[in-house]
């Protein structure tokens, strides 16, 4: 093992949190994973089984202190419970739940704490594509920015949304629009679908001002987001068409892929993308 090797603690063994761990333990990433915490203690041991290096189960004040890197990809309770304490100890923190930045208090919080720590909050692009474009757009005038999001009903259930309006999912014939409204609505409506949303209002001009469409389609085999910008460079438009997790069909497979991909561009000397 490598002295200077990065230290990773992960909060969250779930669909993402499996990904990420198997990933280092197949050395795809330069990086040694030393500490595992979930509030599920059956998660935490299902996830140690399928590593062949395994990290210990510690608790989150015991795995901060351990590592250099703390992923969060548990909830956006857990962002708040922990992300905090992560800065403040010195250490690197990446959120996957982008979701509980939709309060931009609490973002302040984390900026001030990171800077006057020295350490950084990394944010993946997540289950979506064209991050890099939208950073590189803001640097000029945005006009708008909008995200189309298409799940079949089993991606959507559960959504406090979905419970509080009564609807029910499996009504639903063809693709229909449930929702329409800010990226900061969208999240309170889906916290566990629409975290992009929030990710593409902090790299772009804001959770406000970030448009969100939400449909529910029986036919979908994939989870789909369609992200549109205008502004003075011109415009883009991208459509990813995700693979579902196995484990979590709400979650895409991209999502555990991006953050790997950043963590790889932390650990690799070469930067590429904006
Ligand atoms: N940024 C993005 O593009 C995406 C973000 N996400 C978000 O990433 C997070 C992880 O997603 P998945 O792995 O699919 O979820 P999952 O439901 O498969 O796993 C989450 C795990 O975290 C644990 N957990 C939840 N809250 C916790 C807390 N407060 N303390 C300790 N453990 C806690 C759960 O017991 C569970 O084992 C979710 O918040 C999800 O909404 C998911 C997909 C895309
Ligand atoms: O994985 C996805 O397709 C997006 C997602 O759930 C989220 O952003 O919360």
């Amino acid at each position: 093992m490598k002295q200077n090797m990065m230290k990773i603690g992960l909060i969250g063994c779930g669909a993402i949190g499996a990904r990420i761990c198997s990933a280092i333990d197949n050395k795809l990433v330069d990086a040694q994973l030393v500490a595992v915490y979930d509030r599920s203690a059956e998660r935490c041991e299902r996830l140690l089984g399928s590593l062949n290096n395994r990290p210990e189960i510690l608790s989150p004040g015991e795995l901060i202190f351990r590592a250099d890197l703390v992923i969060e990809c548990a909830s956006t309770a857990a962002v708040r419970e922990y992300g905090l304490s992560v800065l403040e100890s010195g250490k690197d923190l990446m959120v996957l739940s982008a979701g509980a930045f939709a309060d931009s208090g609490l973002l302040e919080r984390f900026i001030s704490a990171a800077a006057a720590n020295r350490c950084k909050i990394y944010i993946p692009s997540g289950a979506i594509a064209g991050i890099d474009g939208l950073k590189s757009a803001s640097i000029a005038h945005i006009d708008r920015v909008m995200i189309t999001t298409t799940k079949n009903p089993e991606g959507l259930k559960g959504a406090p949304y979905i419970v509080k309006n009564n609807i029910d999912l499996e009504s639903f014939h063809e693709k229909t629009l449930l929702f329409e409204g800010s990226a900061d609505d969208a999240i309170a409506a889906f916290p566990a679908n629409i975290n992009v949303a929030v990710s593409l209002g902090i790299a772009g001009t804001g959770t406000k001002n970030t448009q969100v469409r939400v449909f529910v389609d029986p036919q979908a085999t994939s989870n789909i987001h369609e992200i549109s910008v205008e502004g003075d460079f011109g415009r883009f438009t991208c459509r990813v068409e995700n693979v579902p997790s196995p484990d979590n069909p709400r979650t895409s497979f991209l999502a555990a892929l991006s953050a790997i991909a950043t963590l790889k561009k932390i650990a690799e000397p070469l930067q590429i993308g904006t």
